[in-house]
């Protein structure tokens, strides 16, 4: 599996908690900044990881910033990305389950960096169910399909 990580200026402990899980995990990763600790716009980060998603030149993306959301709401603006803004280890394990989430976002400004850490190793090792779920994701991706 190959994962494109991103944060913003607020998500950067959190994105090198990451980094040395994914080291820890022998995860392949590209790290897409941010470089610097002044302040930058979530977007132009949330937009590049899941483009990369998108165009398949990765498999799964992980987006930080203060709170997970801009990068969320901007994530899933990109078709065929399924963003989950996780904050507990239930909905880590539901979101792969039951949504198959393709990029997983979390706030630093909300949880510290050893439940992101639980989170992201659950996230990263569960598999997609299918079944009944498939046919619901199956309906997000027909919607997009025909809309977007
Ligand atoms: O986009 C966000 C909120 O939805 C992120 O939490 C950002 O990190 C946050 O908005 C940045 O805020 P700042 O006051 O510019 O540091």
């Amino acid at each position: 599996m190959k994962v494109a990580i991103a944060s913003d200026h607020g998500g950067i402990s959190i994105r090198k908690e990451m980094i040395s899980l994914m080291k820890e995990m022998k995860i392949d990763f590209i790290d897409l900044g941010c470089e610097c600790e002044t302040s930058v716009d979530y977007p132009d980060y949330a937009l590049t990881v899941a483009e990369k998603v998108a165009k398949g030149e990765v498999d799964r993306g992980i987006l930080i910033c203060g709170t997970g959301i801009g990068m969320s709401i901007a994530a899933n603006k990109v078709k065929g990305v399924r963003c989950a803004l996780v904050h507990d280890t239930f909905s880590a394990k539901a979101t792969r389950e039951h949504n198959d989430s393709n990029i997983l976002a979390m706030g630093e400004r909300v949880i510290g960096s050893g439940l992101a850490r639980e989170i992201a190793k659950i996230w990263l090792t569960t598999s997609f169910e299918g079944g009944r779920h498939a046919n619901r994701v199956k309906k997000v991706t027909d919607y997009e399909e025909a809309y977007i």
